[in-house]
């Protein structure tokens, strides 16, 4: 598990960190720190520290949490968890420390930032990018053009929740629809925003919240606010505390049953993100708070402050997000919304064994995890955890973004599938693969055609979920009307931001046509993610033998250079002689999985796919 087990590289190394990356600070919990080893706020201004340290102290001694700290030096809980929890929550759990220490990593605390991250939005990165640094004087624009009445509205209760960019306290509405009623209220103070970004950032949180409506699984967002101090967020009061503080409290791990319940809800959620068009790029057990204290409480995404949106085909290049949940991708600076499945993964396997799959005691050691290490299951718990959730965790984990399940996908993987009740939400996968095989020659659609018909049925379950909500008509098939039609019932206000709907016109061939499910199962198959199953290469040889049969036909070497979108200046007899079989000239197996891929804006230089 963890660095130790990781294999140095053979290539020059593809691991390498980017220079701003490569600081090293000790991320580390001090042992015998027992209340404010690691906090939430350890990248803030000294004095700022020592305050929002000291409310912690305080709280904390005031619920006899401080004898709860010194069993779990590793873990300071959140104000609102002190505030809603009527006992300390780990003298619940039935884990004694001793397993804790045990264990090869420290169990999860407060996610830090990335340093990076935080040295652009505070304008102190060493960067010339004029558009980062505080501009002279004071004039930035801090003004959002939120009502102003915040203070007439709504009565300030006390504070439930700190982050690093603001703080949350209980609130009460004094008129209006909302009146008499508890709401949260993040209190993001405009002397912190001190670069563009940081302020630019406020403004797209807000966006995000007002546009994203209508999930179960996101927090309510109600109205903005601002006046000369402060921008005032209200939103729905969740009062069950963090997702954090209730693995801590399960003594670090869930039971697959309960980790599985807490799995659909962030996968769903984050599924109606991706569809919208939108990244979270902060998913973490912090930014997911339970409705009420109720055992079986919902479960709601909070805190926008890092995320933006991303249309279908774009990728996003800002390192963003905290060090133990980062991405490989991110850190590589090209990435979409699969570095939000990652996340999920980490979450996962926090959930079911209590302990971080990437742990170093430096933010860059972090990283090299992230890039390098292995996942090992080898460790207490997992040998006595199911191999389905082993395989789940494994499909999050991947470290090539397309080979990494989407959030709809991992609904219909059978760890979650074979036990819950799950609805699957349509995935913005299936668009960006259909467009591939609507762009691609017609030999490349057999070849496709011939992998469609080996599929098994755990791969169906998901491809026919997936046909079903695009509604199709009485003859089983679908045009670009249903897509449409599937995509606007599905919208919100963030799908217009995001251009989900423009992608749609790269379908436009549909629209003379129809498709049936067998055709939809070879558009919309990805064969990255079938590449990713251990059984891959059984399955394209049983698919290279049906497309023997009724697809492959000789191919001159040039045909199949411009079929691959080979630019000239490629070698093309030296790159494909291994792809056509010198018997026939027809395709190799070697060339049917090349095929199978289609144009590589990796390998391939010229046109993009
Ligand atoms: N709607 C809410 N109901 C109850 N508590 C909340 C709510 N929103 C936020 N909180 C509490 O406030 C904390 C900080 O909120 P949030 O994560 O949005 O702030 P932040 O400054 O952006 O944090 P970060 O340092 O993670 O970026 C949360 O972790 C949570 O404990
Ligand atoms: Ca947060
Ligand atoms: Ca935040």
């Amino acid at each position: 598990m963890g660095i130790c087990s990781s294999k140095a590289s053979k290539k020059p190394n593809p691991f390498a960190l980017p220079e701003e990356l490569k600081e090293e600070e000790d991320l580390s919990v001090p042992t015998k720190s027992p209340i404010n080893g690691v906090d939430h706020h350890q990248n803030q201004e000294p004095e700022q520290k020592q305050n929002s340290d000291k409310k912690t102290e305080d709280k904390d001694e005031e619920k006899g949490v401080g004898k709860f700290s010194t069993l779990f030096p590793f873990y300071s809980p959140s104000p609102a968890h002190s505030l809603f929890s009527k006992k300390s929550p780990a003298l619940s759990g039935n884990s004694t420390p001793r397993k804790f220490f045990k264990k090869p990593f420290p169990p999860p605390s407060p996610a830090k930032h990335i340093q990076a991250l935080l040295a652009r939005r505070h304008g102190t990165a060493k960067t010339n990018e004029s558009n980062l640094l505080p501009e002279a004087g004071s004039g930035l624009d801090k003004s959002f053009g939120f009502s102003k009445n915040f203070s007439s509205k709504y009565e300030l209760g006390e504070a439930i929740g700190r982050g690093h960019f603001g703080h949350t306290c209980s609130a009460k509405c004094k008129k209006g629809e909302l009146k008499g009623k508890q709401v949260a209220v993040k209190v993001i103070p405009k002397a912190k925003m001190t670069t563009v970004i940081a302020i630019e950032d406020v403004r797209r949180e807000v966006k995000l919240l007002r546009a994203l409506t209508g999930h179960k699984n996101l927090v309510q967002f109600y109205d903005a606010f601002e006046d000369q101090e402060n921008v005032y967020i209200v939103m729905e009061l969740c009062e069950g505390g963090e997702l954090l503080d209730k693995i801590l409290s399960r003594g670090g791990k869930f039971t697959e049953d309960d980790g599985k319940a807490v799995m659909v809800q962030i996968l769903n959620v984050v599924a109606f993100f991706h569809l919208q068009g939108v990244v979270h790029r902060d998913l973490k057990p912090e930014n997911f708070l339970f409705a009420t204290k109720d055992e079986n409480s919902q479960l709601k995404a909070i805190d926008f402050g890092l995320s933006d949106f991303v249309k279908p085909d774009e990728r996003l290049n800002d390192i963003v997000g905290s060090a133990y949940y980062v991405a490989p991708e991110v850190l590589h600076r090209s990435y979409s919304t699969e570095a939000d499945v990652w996340s999920i993964g980490v979450i996962a396997y926090i959930l079911l064994c209590g302990s971080r799959p990437f742990w170093a005691r430096t933010e860059s050691g972090i990283f090299r995890a992230v890039l390098k290490a292995d996942l090992s299951f080898d460790e207490s718990p997992w040998p006595s955890i199911s191999s389905e959730a082993k395989d789940f965790v494994k499909r999050l984990l991947n470290k090539d973004a397309r080979k990494r399940m989407t959030a709809a996908q991992a609904l219909s993987h059978p760890w979650i599938r074979n036990c819950t009740e799950v609805k699957l939400p349509l995935d913005i996968l299936i668009f960006r693969v259909m467009r591939s095989y609507m762009r691609s020659s017609a030999l490349r659609k057999a070849a496709l055609r011939a992998l469609s018909k080996t599929l098994t049925v755990d791969e169906l379950f998901y491809l026919k979920e997936q046909f079903a909500l695009l509604e199709p008509n009485k003859n089983g098939c679908i045009g670009l009307e249903n897509i449409k039609l599937a995509l606007t019932k599905n919208s919100t206000d963030a799908m217009k931001e995001s251009r989900v709907h423009d992608y749609l016109a790269s379908l436009n061939a549909l629209q003379y046509r129809r498709m049936d499910f067998e055709e939809f199962s070879a558009a919309a198959v990805s064969v990255h993610q079938l590449e990713a199953l251990d059984r891959w290469e059984q399955h394209a040889r049983a698919a290279y033998e049906v497309f023997e049969k009724d697809g492959n036909r000789a191919i001159l070497i040039e045909e199949l250079a411009s079929e691959l979108g080979l630019s000239p200046s490629v070698p093309v007899h030296a790159v494909l002689h291994d792809w056509l079989r010198h018997t026939d000239g027809k395709l190799s197996f070697l060339g049917f999985v090349k095929l199978l891929h289609g144009v590589s804006s990796r390998t391939i230089p010229s046109k993009a796919q």
